[in-house]
């Protein structure tokens, strides 16, 4: 695989497995999707970050209950869910880990922005160690899985927080394969302020057999 000439995560490429699974979704999503999950992740930042008066707080839940009717009415089974499917999106369509835009990639390493907002804050404006560990998650298992690699599952993770991460701010993470070994990847990310160390990662990940899920 050679490097990207140019910064797009649209161009990033799939494995065939990948790309199946994401286009399938791609093709159910209706119009306005996008629209409804972005909105959904501005509503988690915006929750976290306010202290309403009691009567906004009674609108809102309304609203809210209003909208989770709605889509309440229209279940599917996790097979045809949207949710976090449409890989090719910096957020691949899910709110539980912040949009991860990639800027450059090689088949062994991939380097992304990311800004972790107010939901994702533990306490003094700083991430909750969960959601940088979630991110690296995201981070080496795309790793882990592109280029023709078949689909794996991490098996161990270890973070290491060198430095507070701060909500609010772009920042890098990359993502290295280390190392394979039969169905065995190793791989290693650091997260970084600017030049500031925040956390780094390790992980293994263990390439699925076929059937296995
Ligand atoms: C660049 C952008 C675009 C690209 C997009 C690409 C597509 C991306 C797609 C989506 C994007 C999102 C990315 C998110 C990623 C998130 C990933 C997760 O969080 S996965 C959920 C959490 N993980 C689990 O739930 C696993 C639970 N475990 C299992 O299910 C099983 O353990 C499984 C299936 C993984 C393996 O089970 P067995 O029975 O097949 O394998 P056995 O025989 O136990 O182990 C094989 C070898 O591995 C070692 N091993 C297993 N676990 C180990 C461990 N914890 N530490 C060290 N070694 C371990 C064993 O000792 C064995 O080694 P010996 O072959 O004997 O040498």
């Amino acid at each position: 695989m050679t490097p990207s000439p140019e910064p797009a995560h649209d161009r990033v490429p799939l494995a065939p497995f990948w790309r199946q699974w994401s286009d399938r979704a791609v093709a159910r999503a209706p119009a306005g999707w996008t629209g409804l999950i972005d909105e959904l992740r501005d509503l988690q930042d915006a929750a976290a970050a306010s202290a309403p008066p009691a009567e906004t707080v009674a609108r809102a839940t309304a609203l809210l209950a209003d909208a989770r009717r709605l889509l309440a009415a229209h279940t599917v089974a996790d097979d045809e869910q949207l949710y976090g499917k449409l890989l090719r999106l910096p957020g691949r369509g899910q709110t539980l880990s912040p949009p991860l835009r990639l800027l450059s990639w090689t088949a062994t390493e991939i380097v992304g922005e990311v800004t972790f907002g107010r939901f994702h804050s533990g306490s003094n404006d700083a991430v909750h160690g969960g959601a940088v560990a979630l991110l690296f998650d995201e981070a080496l298992g795309r790793l882990s899985d592109l280029d023709d690699r078949p689909p794996s599952r991490t098996v161990s993770l270890r973070v290491e927080f060198r430095s507070l991460t701060p909500v609010g701010r772009p920042l890098t993470v990359r993502a290295r394969l280390l190392g394979q070994d039969g169905r065995k990847r190793r791989l290693a990310g650091v997260l970084r302020d600017g030049e500031r160390l925040c956390a780094e990662a390790d992980g293994l990940f263990l390439a699925l057999r076929p059937g296995q899920r």
